[in-house]
């Protein structure tokens, strides 16, 4: 499948330089890495991981068993020598099991861009502007202290993803997978005291999709619910209309075809209702902000002279926006919601192919620049004094 051929593409390309940044988008869905110039993430890999589980005579030697991934995970799956737990190491834009993602970049970097001394990395990693800087002293730990890296640079995703645009002031709108995000950033910084979030994204509407089809459980693999709405599913323009009016599409365009052959017409509901929980999370229950709400709430919390600029320049990205329809909805609904101090036409929206991809795009972009070797946070800062690792970690954090 598409990631077997990126990990052949990565062997193919492994002539890796020293000097060279290594760029480390962590998500919930997929953990994207490549080199810094390069255009596309080299290698894009599950974060579900396989933990092997232990035997009687494992937990004697008191051996913690390494977590697979990617082709490794496939091969121990196809071999059945051992049981395995599954692990979902980065849950709601947050690394929750330290151990599983030091597993998974060592298997990263040393078999898939097949790097030749960890030690001599240096590595951009992005995360959510969510998480505190705190956060990132524990990251740190794993990567200085264990892995041994040479130097780090922390990144927002936010930030990045706008500056992927050649931009470094504006609203940028993230759906993922498991969080939709809505951070205004003004001259490369993220403005934390106007953050606003929800924890509906491609995730959530996985789960919808499936409870709408009504597939008796066991039945299909996650990965075929998750294809069969990245393909299926649109936004609607207007929710009600679309789900009761009749459908205009084709009957090949209603028809996903099932891995056994089979042929599942998909209807209004099944097709709307996934995407719709992000506009209006009521037809759920559930009383998170929709994405227009957390707009308006956002640019309500910046100055007026400021919202101008946002509005000038609002990025939408993250693998949830690449349905068809994101953004003429959000158009429609926020144009329906700006005050008359702001001129229509002053209303830019940014909605490029390389989307999914745009924060690290713009960590690959960042980490060409010589401004890296300043801002990031040497092996030798770090270890130079026990007692300043936090204050270095807060000091060269954004
Ligand atoms: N073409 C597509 N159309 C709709 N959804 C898509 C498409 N491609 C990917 N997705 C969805 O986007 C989500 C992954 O997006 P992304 O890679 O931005 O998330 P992530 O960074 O791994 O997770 P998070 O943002 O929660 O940290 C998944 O839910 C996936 O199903």
């Amino acid at each position: 499948m598409d990631k077997q051929k990126e990990n052949k593409r990565a062997k193919m390309e492994s002539e890796f330089d020293v000097k060279d940044i290594i760029v480390i988008d962590n998500g919930a869905d997929t953990v994207k890495i490549g080199i810094s110039g390069e255009d596309k993430p080299r290698i894009i890999i599950d974060s579900i991981g396989g933990e092997p589980k232990l035997g009687v005579n494992d937990e004697a030697t008191n051996q913690k068993p390494q977590c697979l991934f990617g082709q490794q995970l496939q091969q121990a799956k196809i071999e059945k020598k051992f049981e395995l737990e599954e692990k979902f190491p980065i849950q709601n834009g947050k690394i929750v099991d330290f151990d599983a993602i030091r597993d998974l970049y060592t298997y990263a970097l040393e078999k898939l861009l097949q790097v030749n001394e960890i030690s001599s990395c240096n590595l951009l990693i992005i995360d959510s502007p969510l998480n505190p800087k705190n956060y990132k002293h524990k990251l740190a730990e794993i990567l200085f202290d264990d892995m041994k890296v040479n130097s780090v640079l922390f990144q927002n995703s936010s930030s990045l993803s706008l500056f992927s645009t050649g931009e470094t002031t504006g609203l940028v709108v993230e759906s993922g997978h498991s969080l939709t995000t809505c951070i205004p950033v003004f001259e490369g910084f993220a403005i934390p005291h106007a953050f606003q979030h929800s924890y509906l994204a491609g995730q959530k509407m996985t789960e919808i999709l499936k409870e709408e089809l009504k597939i008796p459980a066991g039945q299909l693999d996650d990965n075929v619910f998750k294809d069969i709405k990245e393909r299926m599913c649109y936004v609607a323009r207007d929710y009600y209309v679309d789900v009761n009016g009749p459908t205009l599409l084709s009957l090949e365009e209603k028809s996903y075809e099932l891995p056994d052959g089979s042929i599942l017409e998909i209807n209004n509901s099944q097709r709307y209702k996934p995407t719709e929980i992000i506009f209006n999370p009521s037809i759920i229950g559930d009383d998170s902000m929709s994405i227009p709400e957390m707009m308006i709430d956002t640019l309500h919390r910046c100055d007026v002279e400021f919202q101008e600029e946002l509005y000038r320049n609002i990025v939408l990205c993250g693998g949830s926006s690449l349905f068809k329809g994101f953004l003429p909805r959000i158009e429609k609904e926020l144009l329906n919601e700006v005050t008359n101090t702001i001129n229509r036409k002053d209303i830019n929206f940014v909605q490029n192919t390389h989307r999914r991809y745009s924060a690290w795009i713009g960590g690959s972009m960042l980490g060409s620049l010589s401004t890296f070797q300043n801002l990031a946070i040497t092996k030798n800062e770090y270890e130079e004094n026990p007692e300043s690792k936090m204050s270095i970690i807060h000091k060269k954090t954004f």
